[in-house]
């Protein structure tokens, strides 16, 4: 694999956007600086106290590669909608059914990755068919869309051909560098395919993070316009780890006639985890409860989030001073600091990760066995936020395994809030009496 210089790879990028014409492949012009190096500096929402770190989809994504290691199993079903809904279900078991080149299955095993993932299984054969097939594909983080593009952008390029063949859109810089390493390394026994940036050719074209993509409303018009340019045997793949509405009608936009795998949702995530709810009147109310459930029950790992980061700071404080050991994870820290954060808890090395919402939102820790939610989740007009809710309890209980989630109710609001939420998943959350320890005790069993 040829591992052009990324400052080359940016000057070719920049001449093929110039021979391109209308077409600009730039950062807009309003983005901050900081996120263009990789590092999530949130802005300040100068008018909203309550919410002071904004959603950055591009960083999340790029946080969830640098803390990954290995492959994120599911049970997850995988679903398939095929365009010609008469030919035969196609998956494979073995990479080898794929019949690779022998350059590229050299360079998998290398990877060390033994079989397909869930989503490769299904995806592989479609991708790799004759004539080509255009795919939309949503499978949760880490459970190996990249490499299944990857591969297939490798399979499909013919290296005598002196002409790029394979266009990728990311988001941002550092993601299209993480793509650009799994193919420099899935690709290193097959040195005769180049790896530069966007040209112009007969490409394959795959749109990679499609849900960060459409978050920015310049990459959206970017990602469309790139497209139209595209000839229309262009074989076109769309990825996302999310299948929001929006995702769905941008995706359909940009794919015509696609076969499509989704993953079906895990539909007993509630039912696996036992809910609560505990009465206080402050914020050291809430904190002595807390110190109350850490004394009556044993937790392997907690995380809690709070609504503010000044709220976490404040948490995380006491708890060290009540001599745990806390993991602190706050907006104004770069990806990398948060990675870092992140891979010491993931190891056990803190039992307890203090966090916001929107710091911690995507982010996968599988082994937490108690999720507290210090403040309850409200979306920005102070509604009931029932997706986060879900998202935050769904840590815990994961691959059928109990779990716990605690909520911490302080005002007649939060109450309403609460109420709302049970409504909404017509699941009873219990209350939970903190000054009974007994009582606490039980739930734990
Ligand atoms: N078949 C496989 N066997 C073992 N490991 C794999 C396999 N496929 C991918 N992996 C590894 O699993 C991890 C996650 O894979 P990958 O980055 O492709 O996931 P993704 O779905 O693209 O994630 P994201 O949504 O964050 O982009 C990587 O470390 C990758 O090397």
């Amino acid at each position: 694999m040829a591992t052009d210089s990324w400052a080359s790879a940016v000057d070719e990028q920049e001449a093929a956007a110039e021979s391109l014409g209308g077409l600009q492949i730039k950062e807009k012009e309003d983005k901050p600086k900081a996120e263009a190096n990789g590092t999530a500096k949130p802005e300040d929402n100068g008018d909203k106290a309550d919410e002071d770190e904004k959603e950055d989809k591009a960083a999340q994504s790029l946080l969830n590669k640098l803390i990954r290691s290995n492959l994120v199993n599911t049970t997850n079903q995988v679903e398939v909608l095929q365009r010609d809904p008469n030919s035969p279900l196609y998956s494979v078991k073995s990479f080898e059914e794929l019949r690779l080149k022998p350059q590229l299955l050299q360079g998998v095993y290398a990877m060390g990755f033994n079989r397909p993932s869930k989503i490769q299984e299904n995806a592989l054969p479609m991708m790799l068919a004759e004539p080509p097939q255009n795919l939309i594909a949503q499978s949760q983080s880490g459970t190996g869309k990249t490499a299944a593009f990857v591969l297939a952008m490798l399979s499909h390029v013919d290296p005598s051909h002196k002409w790029p063949q394979c266009l990728c859109v990311s988001p941002t810089y550092e993601l299209a560098l993480q793509t650009g390493k799994v193919i420099e390394q899935m690709g290193q026994f097959y040195p005769e395919v180049k790896l530069a940036y966007a040209i112009r050719g007969n490409k394959l074209f795959v749109l990679d993070e499609a849900d960060v993509m459409i978050a920015t409303q310049g990459h959206q018009d970017q990602s469309i316009r790139i497209q139209r340019m595209l000839p229309k045997d262009c074989q076109m793949l769309l990825f996302s780890a999310t299948f929001e509405d929006s995702v769905w009608k941008f995706a359909q936009r940009i794919v015509p006639d696609p076969n499509v795998i989704k993953l079906k949702r895990e539909e007993e995530t509630l039912d696996t985890i036992k809910q609560y709810f505990v009465l206080c009147n402050s914020k050291e109310e809430k904190f002595t409860a807390l110190c109350n459930i850490y004394g009556a029950i044993t937790i392997a790992q907690a995380m809690i989030f709070c609504h503010t980061r000044k709220t976490a700071g404040w948490l995380a404080g006491e708890l060290s001073r009540e001599g745990h050991q806390v993991a602190l994870l706050s907006g104004e820290m770069m990806v990398e600091q948060r990675a870092a954060v992140i891979d010491r808890f993931r190891d056990g090395k803190e039992k307890v990760l203090v966090t916001t919402n929107v710091c911690a939102r995507g982010i996968d820790v599988e082994q937490v066995s108690v999720v507290i939610n210090f403040d309850l989740p409200v979306d920005k007009d102070g509604n009931p936020d029932n997706e986060t809710y879900l998202h935050r309890i769904g840590r815990t209980g994961r691959f059928g395994k109990r779990g716990l989630a605690v909520n911490m109710v302080d005002s007649k609001h939060s109450m309403n809030i609460l109420n709302r939420i049970q409504e909404h998943f017509n699941k009873k959350i219990e209350r939970l009496d903190t000054d009974d320890l007994d009582e606490i005790e039980k739930i734990a069993n």
